[in-house]
């Protein structure tokens, strides 16, 4: 067996393993890639909400960035929940260092509408991370937050948000379409089916993880991207008739993906194909 890819997430625990570390890791895993994880935050959390936040101390952060990243060769960073400016920063430096595709997501508001990064979060990422990533991956309203605006569509706030980096793709706009945008070209929307389900806790960490995953693999951003929404669908078919706690149940990661995309040389390629899996 080939030896797979490493993805490094870095971002904080749900306890009731629908978001967070635990999303990353069997989305990274299910995708073909070993998942190494740095916690920020321990969460207690279930499928209602969020009832506690316990900060990782920065230097604890940084011990376990400076473990993974001395001895396991990563080929690609998903950043979730940071929690704090200073570890913003801190994964800032260490990403710089590592210098391989970084999926940003900006973690500021659960599903639940629990606030999981205040304005100094959002100072941080628009002057540290957002620089660095290769794409940022806001929902609505984490884009709106981080654009300080009120309102604005998915189209126009992907647009705006690549003042502060490489791309951007907004998700689940009011009509729950994603864009991407880069600089100097028009948006593109990375067009997926909608699925009717309530059980879609965990999908923007599924979706982040699905994309740094691709990258790792080699592919292009815009096929990664396509990729990366086809596995959510797919997920979230999959649970849609699950009952598991009395809110919004976790996106499941049962579905085999089929055919992990062959690698081919990386690059920011626009094209969103609508990829799909499967032969
Ligand atoms: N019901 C659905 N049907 C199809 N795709 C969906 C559905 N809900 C979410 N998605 C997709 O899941 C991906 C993650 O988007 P979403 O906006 O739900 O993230 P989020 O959980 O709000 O994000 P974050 O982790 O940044 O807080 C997007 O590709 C979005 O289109
Ligand atoms: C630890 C952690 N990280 C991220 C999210 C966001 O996920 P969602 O938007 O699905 O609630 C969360 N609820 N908890």
């Amino acid at each position: 067996m080939t030896t797979p890819p490493v993805v490094l997430t870095i971002a904080g625990t749900d306890s009731g393993g629908a978001a967070g570390i635990a999303a990353d890791v069997a989305t990274i895993g299910h995708l073909g890639a070993h998942a190494a994880c740095v916690v920020t935050a321990v969460t207690a959390q279930d499928t209602l909400g969020v009832r506690v936040v316990h900060p990782v101390p920065v230097e604890v952060v940084a011990a376990q960035l400076d473990a993974v990243l001395e001895d396991l060769p990563v080929a690609a960073v998903k950043t979730g929940m940071l929690g704090s400016p200073e570890v913003v920063e801190l994964v800032a430096r260490r990403v710089r260092a590592a210098g391989v595709p970084v999926v940003v997501d900006p973690v500021l508001v659960a599903t639940s509408g629990a606030v999981l990064g205040d304005e100094a979060v959002v100072r941080a990422y628009l002057a540290h991370l957002l620089p660095l990533a290769t794409v940022c991956t806001p929902n609505l309203d984490e884009a709106r937050v981080l654009c300080g605006r009120r309102s604005g569509t998915a189209r126009d706030l992907a647009s705006q948000l690549t003042a502060y980096g490489p791309a951007a793709l907004v998700t689940g706009g009011d009509d729950g379409r994603d864009w991407l945008a880069v600089p100097g070209h028009r948006p593109v929307e990375v067009a997926h089916p909608s699925v009717a389900t309530t059980n879609d806790h965990g999908t923007g960490c599924t979706h982040s993880s699905a994309l740094a995953t691709h990258l790792a693999h080699g592919l292009a951003l815009g096929e990664a991207a396509g990729l990366a929404a086809a596995y959510v669908v797919d997920q979230l078919v999959a649970g849609s008739g699950w009952h598991l706690g009395r809110g919004r149940g976790p996106v499941a990661h049962t579905v085999a993906p089929g055919i992990v995309p062959v690698p081919r040389a990386g690059g920011l390629g626009q094209s969103c194909p609508g990829a799909r899996y499967g032969p």
